[in-house]
Protein backbone atom coordinates (compact mmCIF):
# COMPACT_ATOMS: atom_id res chain seq x y z
CA UNK A 1 0.00 0.00 0.00
CA UNK A 2 1.28 3.28 -0.95
CA UNK A 3 1.49 6.47 1.43
CA UNK A 4 0.29 9.32 1.01
CA UNK A 5 2.28 12.29 1.99
CA UNK A 6 0.62 15.27 4.34
CA UNK A 7 1.17 18.08 5.89
CA UNK A 8 -0.02 18.83 9.57
CA UNK A 9 -1.12 22.51 10.84
CA UNK A 10 -1.36 22.73 14.33
CA UNK A 11 -1.26 26.46 16.97
CA UNK A 12 -1.08 24.13 20.05
CA UNK A 13 -0.95 20.97 22.10
CA UNK A 14 -0.42 19.23 19.51
CA UNK A 15 -1.79 16.09 20.83
CA UNK A 16 -3.88 14.86 17.56
CA UNK A 17 -0.72 15.64 15.43
CA UNK A 18 1.26 13.05 18.45
CA UNK A 19 -1.16 10.59 18.24
CA UNK A 20 -0.76 10.73 14.01
CA UNK A 21 2.89 10.40 14.51
CA UNK A 22 3.02 7.03 16.70
CA UNK A 23 0.06 5.83 14.57
CA UNK A 24 2.52 6.37 11.68
CA UNK A 25 5.38 5.10 13.56
CA UNK A 26 3.60 1.99 14.56
CA UNK A 27 2.95 1.19 10.68
CA UNK A 28 -0.91 1.65 11.45
CA UNK A 29 -1.77 4.80 9.25
CA UNK A 30 -0.21 4.70 5.78
CA UNK A 31 0.90 8.50 5.61
CA UNK A 32 4.26 10.35 5.69
CA UNK A 33 4.24 13.86 7.47
CA UNK A 34 6.41 15.75 5.46
CA UNK A 35 5.73 18.75 7.27
CA UNK A 36 4.27 20.77 10.12
CA UNK A 37 3.59 24.13 9.79
CA UNK A 38 2.37 25.79 13.48
CA UNK A 39 1.10 29.42 13.51
CA UNK A 40 2.29 30.13 17.13
CA UNK A 41 5.99 29.72 18.33
CA UNK A 42 4.90 28.92 21.79
CA UNK A 43 2.76 25.47 20.45
CA UNK A 44 3.84 22.41 21.73
CA UNK A 45 2.90 21.06 18.52
CA UNK A 46 6.52 21.94 17.38
CA UNK A 47 8.52 20.38 19.58
CA UNK A 48 6.60 17.02 19.55
CA UNK A 49 7.07 17.28 15.43
CA UNK A 50 11.24 17.39 16.33
CA UNK A 51 11.24 14.71 18.84
CA UNK A 52 9.14 12.79 16.32
CA UNK A 53 11.83 13.33 13.68
CA UNK A 54 9.44 15.41 11.23
CA UNK A 55 11.90 16.36 8.42
CA UNK A 56 10.14 20.00 8.05
CA UNK A 57 9.14 21.99 10.86
CA UNK A 58 8.31 25.22 10.68
CA UNK A 59 6.73 28.00 12.85
CA UNK A 60 5.02 30.64 10.96
CA UNK A 61 4.62 34.10 12.61
CA UNK A 62 1.45 35.67 11.05
CA UNK A 63 2.40 39.13 12.52
CA UNK A 64 4.71 39.01 10.06
CA UNK A 65 2.49 38.77 7.21
CA UNK A 66 0.37 41.87 5.73
CA UNK A 67 -2.86 39.89 6.73
CA UNK A 68 -4.58 36.44 6.16
CA UNK A 69 -4.21 35.91 2.49
CA UNK A 70 -0.41 36.80 2.51
CA UNK A 71 0.13 34.69 5.68
CA UNK A 72 -2.33 31.61 3.96
CA UNK A 73 0.00 32.29 0.70
CA UNK A 74 3.47 31.58 2.58
CA UNK A 75 1.83 28.49 4.00
CA UNK A 76 0.45 27.03 1.04
CA UNK A 77 3.72 27.57 -1.24
CA UNK A 78 5.77 25.54 1.96
CA UNK A 79 2.88 23.08 0.87
CA UNK A 80 3.43 22.73 -2.50
CA UNK A 81 7.25 23.10 -2.35
CA UNK A 82 7.27 19.36 0.10
CA UNK A 83 4.93 18.10 -2.25
CA UNK A 84 1.90 17.70 0.94
CA UNK A 85 -1.07 15.94 -1.44
CA UNK A 86 -2.87 16.44 2.25
CA UNK A 87 -3.42 19.01 4.42
CA UNK A 88 -4.44 17.77 7.91
CA UNK A 89 -5.51 20.91 10.40
CA UNK A 90 -5.16 19.21 13.84
CA UNK A 91 -5.97 22.17 16.35
CA UNK A 92 -5.38 24.69 13.69
CA UNK A 93 -7.03 28.21 14.95
CA UNK A 94 -6.95 30.03 12.16
CA UNK A 95 -9.74 30.56 9.55
CA UNK A 96 -8.40 29.59 5.97
CA UNK A 97 -8.74 32.10 3.38
CA UNK A 98 -10.62 31.24 0.40
CA UNK A 99 -7.83 31.32 -1.69
CA UNK A 100 -5.87 28.61 0.15
CA UNK A 101 -9.29 26.91 0.39
CA UNK A 102 -9.69 27.00 -3.69
CA UNK A 103 -5.85 25.53 -4.17
CA UNK A 104 -6.36 22.73 -1.95
CA UNK A 105 -9.97 22.14 -2.22
CA UNK A 106 -10.80 18.25 -1.32
CA UNK A 107 -7.50 18.00 0.37
CA UNK A 108 -7.72 19.77 3.37
CA UNK A 109 -9.19 18.16 6.40
CA UNK A 110 -9.68 18.86 9.97
CA UNK A 111 -11.01 17.57 13.21
CA UNK A 112 -13.89 19.68 15.46
CA UNK A 113 -14.93 18.83 19.05
CA UNK A 114 -18.32 18.48 18.65
CA UNK A 115 -20.67 17.07 16.65
CA UNK A 116 -21.12 18.76 13.43
CA UNK A 117 -23.39 20.79 12.60
CA UNK A 118 -24.02 21.61 15.92
CA UNK A 119 -21.63 23.84 17.93
CA UNK A 120 -19.07 25.22 15.04
CA UNK A 121 -16.34 27.58 16.06
CA UNK A 122 -13.75 28.42 18.47
CA UNK A 123 -15.53 27.92 21.36
CA UNK A 124 -17.61 24.55 20.34
CA UNK A 125 -16.79 22.33 23.73
CA UNK A 126 -18.05 25.83 25.74
CA UNK A 127 -20.99 26.14 23.75
CA UNK A 128 -22.56 22.58 24.21
CA UNK A 129 -21.85 22.84 27.67
CA UNK A 130 -23.52 25.95 27.54
CA UNK A 131 -26.53 24.34 25.87
CA UNK A 132 -26.94 21.72 27.97
CA UNK A 133 -26.86 18.92 25.76
CA UNK A 134 -26.32 14.91 26.52
CA UNK A 135 -24.29 13.61 23.98
CA UNK A 136 -21.43 15.30 21.83
CA UNK A 137 -17.99 14.35 20.58
CA UNK A 138 -15.94 14.76 17.50
CA UNK A 139 -16.07 15.31 13.91
CA UNK A 140 -13.35 15.05 11.21
CA UNK A 141 -14.66 16.80 8.10
CA UNK A 142 -13.40 18.60 4.60
CA UNK A 143 -12.77 21.87 4.94
CA UNK A 144 -13.75 24.48 2.46
CA UNK A 145 -14.75 28.35 2.62
CA UNK A 146 -17.66 27.69 5.53
CA UNK A 147 -16.30 27.70 8.91
CA UNK A 148 -16.48 23.97 10.14
CA UNK A 149 -18.68 23.05 7.52
CA UNK A 150 -17.67 20.92 5.00
CA UNK A 151 -18.50 17.41 3.89
CA UNK A 152 -18.31 15.04 7.01
CA UNK A 153 -15.80 11.93 6.62
CA UNK A 154 -16.35 10.36 10.52
CA UNK A 155 -17.81 11.08 13.99
CA UNK A 156 -17.44 9.46 17.24
CA UNK A 157 -19.98 10.55 20.24
CA UNK A 158 -19.58 10.73 24.08
CA UNK A 159 -21.73 11.57 26.96
CA UNK A 160 -22.01 15.01 28.64
CA UNK A 161 -22.09 14.21 32.07
CA UNK A 162 -24.00 16.38 34.80
CA UNK A 163 -20.77 17.18 36.54
CA UNK A 164 -18.71 18.05 33.72
CA UNK A 165 -16.84 21.64 33.21
CA UNK A 166 -15.05 22.46 29.56
CA UNK A 167 -11.87 20.68 30.51
CA UNK A 168 -13.59 17.64 31.38
CA UNK A 169 -15.86 17.13 28.31
CA UNK A 170 -12.67 18.23 26.26
CA UNK A 171 -10.86 15.66 27.54
CA UNK A 172 -13.42 12.95 27.09
CA UNK A 173 -14.10 14.16 23.55
CA UNK A 174 -10.01 14.64 23.18
CA UNK A 175 -10.30 10.43 23.63
CA UNK A 176 -12.43 9.65 20.71
CA UNK A 177 -10.19 12.12 19.12
CA UNK A 178 -6.68 10.30 18.95
CA UNK A 179 -8.63 7.33 17.79
CA UNK A 180 -10.68 9.37 15.10
CA UNK A 181 -8.24 10.85 13.44
CA UNK A 182 -5.40 8.41 12.68
CA UNK A 183 -8.42 5.65 11.49
CA UNK A 184 -9.98 8.15 9.06
CA UNK A 185 -6.34 8.87 8.04
CA UNK A 186 -5.78 5.52 7.27
CA UNK A 187 -9.34 4.98 5.60
CA UNK A 188 -8.69 7.59 3.79
CA UNK A 189 -5.03 6.55 1.99
CA UNK A 190 -6.35 2.69 1.71
CA UNK A 191 -10.04 2.89 0.75
CA UNK A 192 -10.93 6.99 -0.51
CA UNK A 193 -14.47 8.14 -0.95
CA UNK A 194 -16.78 10.12 -3.54
CA UNK A 195 -18.90 12.43 -2.77
CA UNK A 196 -22.12 12.96 -3.34
CA UNK A 197 -23.68 16.47 -2.63
CA UNK A 198 -22.79 16.62 0.90
CA UNK A 199 -22.62 12.84 1.41
CA UNK A 200 -19.19 11.34 1.76
CA UNK A 201 -19.22 7.56 0.41
CA UNK A 202 -16.22 5.56 1.64
CA UNK A 203 -15.32 2.89 -1.10
CA UNK A 204 -15.52 0.57 1.27
N1 LIG B 1 -11.93 28.05 5.79
C1 LIG B 1 -11.88 27.27 6.90
N2 LIG B 1 -10.89 27.44 7.78
C2 LIG B 1 -10.84 26.64 8.89
C3 LIG B 1 -11.83 25.68 9.13
C4 LIG B 1 -12.87 25.52 8.17
O1 LIG B 1 -13.75 24.64 8.32
N3 LIG B 1 -12.85 26.32 7.07
N4 LIG B 1 -11.80 24.92 10.32
C5 LIG B 1 -11.02 25.57 11.38
C6 LIG B 1 -10.84 24.89 12.66
N5 LIG B 1 -11.71 25.53 13.65
C7 LIG B 1 -12.60 24.68 14.25
O2 LIG B 1 -12.60 23.46 14.01
C8 LIG B 1 -11.66 26.92 13.93
C9 LIG B 1 -10.44 27.55 14.07
C10 LIG B 1 -10.39 28.93 14.33
C11 LIG B 1 -11.55 29.67 14.47
C12 LIG B 1 -11.47 31.15 14.71
O3 LIG B 1 -12.46 31.80 15.01
N6 LIG B 1 -10.24 31.69 14.57
C13 LIG B 1 -10.01 33.17 14.69
C14 LIG B 1 -8.86 33.45 15.63
C15 LIG B 1 -9.06 32.70 16.92
C16 LIG B 1 -7.86 32.92 17.81
O4 LIG B 1 -6.82 33.40 17.31
O5 LIG B 1 -8.00 32.62 19.00
C17 LIG B 1 -9.60 33.74 13.32
O6 LIG B 1 -8.93 33.01 12.54
O7 LIG B 1 -9.94 34.91 13.13
C18 LIG B 1 -12.78 29.04 14.34
C19 LIG B 1 -12.84 27.66 14.07
C20 LIG B 1 -9.64 25.91 10.86
N7 LIG B 1 -9.81 26.81 9.77
N1 LIG C 1 -12.27 24.74 16.14
C1 LIG C 1 -11.06 24.00 16.13
C2 LIG C 1 -10.89 23.27 17.43
O1 LIG C 1 -11.41 23.64 18.46
N2 LIG C 1 -10.13 22.16 17.34
C3 LIG C 1 -9.83 21.39 18.53
O2 LIG C 1 -8.61 21.85 19.09
C4 LIG C 1 -8.06 20.77 19.85
C5 LIG C 1 -6.60 20.67 19.50
O3 LIG C 1 -6.02 19.76 20.39
P1 LIG C 1 -4.50 19.30 20.14
O4 LIG C 1 -3.70 20.56 19.85
O5 LIG C 1 -4.14 18.63 21.43
O6 LIG C 1 -4.52 18.37 18.96
C6 LIG C 1 -8.82 19.50 19.45
O7 LIG C 1 -9.73 19.10 20.46
C7 LIG C 1 -9.58 19.92 18.21
O8 LIG C 1 -10.82 19.24 18.05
Amino acid sequence: MSSKSIAVMASGRGSNLKVILDAVAAGECPVDVRLVICDRGDAKALDIARAAGVANVIYLNPKDYDGREQFDAECADLLDRHGCQWIVLAGYMRILSSSFVRRFRGRIINIHPSILPAFTGARAVEDALAYGVKLSGCTVHLVDEVLDGGPILAQSIVPVLDDDNRDSLHARIQIEEHKLYPATLKRMVEDGFTIEGRRVIWAS
